[in-house]
């Protein structure tokens, strides 16, 4: 029962949230605008009847019904469709903002690891999802105004002749057409919305300046259109396919409410005719079976939208609770200190993680103590598991077994949040927020930006960015990114190094986190990034924190107190850079191999001797 009205309950609550003189305005005025077409018919009726009995009040009480009730439409039409409108585009920020506000609540990424719930809430969060999720609310109320007008109709005939009332409710079987037709419209919907997905893919990439160029290098541009168009092309056969059989469904609805009507003016002939109907009742008939299709015809349009309405909400429901639910999940038992730096080592004992729908484990078994004030070095291959390990470390995944602790403090569910909060990290997928630089920076920790602002030229200088910095038109103030007409591009490295400068804005961390900080810095840069890792010692030892660093650059573990090596998700070796140099492992090879290729001698050197 609840689950059935929770999508409604939600969609009001979003519109109620968003703006409730909105929503009691569209509440009263799109209803009793519809209520007020039959009534037309009654202004006419009692006109009639006036006029036939030489009644003047009567024949008053006539004109000012029909008067009253076109007014009413017209006026309650416009203003509630303003409303509306209003309503719709504000209430579809409201629920994106839930959502965002639900997905920050999550502590973790595990959720969003979750393919087909990263499908479904980039989906809700289309442009066009969003749009029809802002207007359900007003759709829905669409349909009471449909109903109770078709019921007012109805009523209105009722009053005449019983018979002339079940002619429209004869019609009623077109509704459920009418559901057949929207049925054979989602199903060719649902077919094509994945190659519609694919082509968006491709067009999008096509679109953007790095797919461009890799389209017009490659020679491959025309292929890939032609790809997107052989995309498009099968979902439009599937949205014909679609269409034709919804139209047929509509063409069998729509023609049995004309022969409603058709039937409704026969009777009415007959019957006036026959004298069974003064001409009073007839006026009003013929106005109400005028009105009588235009009516069924609204039910039928309202119904089938507030189906895909519905259908949308319950998608959002059903996301909603699901992030809802993982923030709120209760964990029993569980400590909930603060990890602080200071003596005590990070430890984790048996840790294990398998990414969801993953069937094998990127992290197994995972048994390591790192001593408070080091500075530790994360190498392996690629897939070995790395940056699952950092992130673990970091809070930002849920081991299926295993256990983090530092000190009195353990990494659960509800100490996630106090845990995060000494955290500071520089993640391999970090963003490219086009703000100023400044604001870019700042993210980092906006409150002690604020308050001190000399924190940001101080991680600008320490991440290698302030000569960047000085070449930009507007230093820290120029605005990035391609997307703004005075917006500067920058390169992979300026990026990254931004991304650096925010992870050094954070002043009270004991956990540091870079995930290959050096992947996109030139030779220059990446030295400075290293030389500067004896300040990160020197921080490390004065608070007790910890630094973890991800490379593939070998030589950059030479700086680390401690090197763990990771191989397929478990750990095949943990030691000082002097005691993995020197003995027979993994480390060995992958040092051998860097070194031999580093060492390679130019082909025209080789010539030359
Ligand atoms: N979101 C994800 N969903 C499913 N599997 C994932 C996801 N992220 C990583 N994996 C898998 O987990 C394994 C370990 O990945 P991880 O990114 O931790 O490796 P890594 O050592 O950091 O690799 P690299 O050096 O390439 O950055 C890989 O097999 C990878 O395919």
């Amino acid at each position: 029962m609840t689950s059935r009205f929770a999508p409604v309950l939600l969609l009001f609550r979003a519109a109620w949230r968003t703006s409730p003189r909105n929503v009691v305005t569209v509440l009263v005025c799109d209803p009793l605008g519809r209520v007020a077409e039959p009534l037309v018919a009654v202004g006419v009726g009692v006109a009639v009847a006036g006029v036939l009995s030489g009644s003047r009040p009567q024949q008053l009480l006539g004109v000012t019904l029909f008067v009253t009730a076109l007014l009413l439409i017209h006026v309650l039409g416009s203003l509630g469709i303003r409303s509306r409108v209003r309503l719709e585009a504000e209430t579809a920020r409201t629920i994106d903002g839930w959502l965002i506000q639900a997905m920050l609540g999550l502590r973790t990424v595990d959720l969003l690891q979750d393919g087909a719930l990263r499908e479904r809430i980039d989906r809700i969060r289309s442009r066009e999802r969003v749009d029809l999720t802002g207007s359900a609310f007003g759709g829905l109320v669409l349909v009471v105004g449909a109903v109770l007008q078709f019921g007012l109709t109805v009523l209105l005939l009722a009053e005449v002749s019983l018979w002339l009332a079940l002619i429209p409710v004869l019609s009623v079987p077109a509704l459920r057409w009418n559901g057949r037709a929207f049925s054979a419209e989602d199903h060719a919907d649902e077919t094509a919305g994945p190659l519609v997905d694919r082509a968006g893919v491709l067009a999008e990439h096509l679109a953007s300046p790095a797919g461009g160029l890799t389209a017009r290098a490659g020679g491959a541009g025309a292929g890939l259109v032609r790809r997107a168009e052989e995309l498009w092309d099968e979902a439009d056969r599937c949205r014909d396919r679609g269409d034709r059989s919804a139209f047929a469904w509509t063409l069998a609805g729509t023609s049995i409410i004309s022969l409603s009507v058709a039937a409704a003016l026969g009777w009415t002939a007959w019957a006036a005719a026959g004298g069974k109907l003064g001409l009073a009742d007839l006026a009003m008939v013929i106005a109400l079976t005028g009105q009588l299709g235009i009516v069924l015809g609204n039910l039928m349009q309202q119904t089938t939208r507030a189906r895909r309405l519905m259908r949308v909400a319950r998608d959002l429901d059903g996301v909603l609770g699901e992030l809802q639910r993982q923030v709120a999940a209760p964990t029993a038992g569980t400590r909930q200190e603060e990890p602080r730096g200071g003596r005590e080592p990070l430890v984790l004992s048996g840790l294990s993680y398998t990414y969801p729908g993953r069937a094998v484990s990127s992290v197994s078994a995972v048994n390591l103590e790192i001593p408070s004030g080091s500075v530790v070095a994360v190498v392996g291959e690629n897939g070995s598991g790395k940056t699952t390990l950092v992130k673990l470390m970091a809070g930002l995944l849920t081991p299926d077994c295993g256990e983090i602790s530092k000190g009195a403090a353990t990494l659960t569910a509800e100490s996630r949040r106090q845990w995060q909060q000494g955290v500071t990290a520089l993640m391999q997928d970090f963003g490219r927020y086009e703000l100023t630089v400044r604001e870019g920076v700042a993210l980092g920790d906006v409150e002690a930006a604020a308050k001190r602002p000399e924190l940001l030229p101080a991680a600008c200088t320490r991440a290698g960015l302030d000569q960047d910095v000085e070449k930009l038109p507007d230093g820290l103030e120029t605005q990035t990114g391609s997307r703004w007409s005075h917006g500067i591009d920058l390169s992979g490295g300026q990026w990254q190094k931004i991304a650096l400068a925010r992870s050094y804005v954070r002043q009270d961390w004991w956990l540091f986190v870079m995930d290959e900080p050096s992947s996109a810095l030139d030779v220059e840069a990446e030295a400075r990034l290293f030389d500067r890792f004896r300040e990160l010692t020197a921080q490390c030892r004065a608070v007790g924190g910890i630094a973890l660093f991800v490379s593939h650059r070998l030589a950059a573990t030479a700086q680390a107190d401690l090197i763990v090596v990771l191989d397929d998700g478990v750990i095949a070796q943990v030691g000082t850079p002097g005691e993995l140099r020197n003995s027979l492992g993994l480390y060995q090879e992958l040092s051998a191999i860097q070194e031999s290729n580093y060492d390679v001698r130019h082909p025209l050197d080789s010539a030359a001797t």
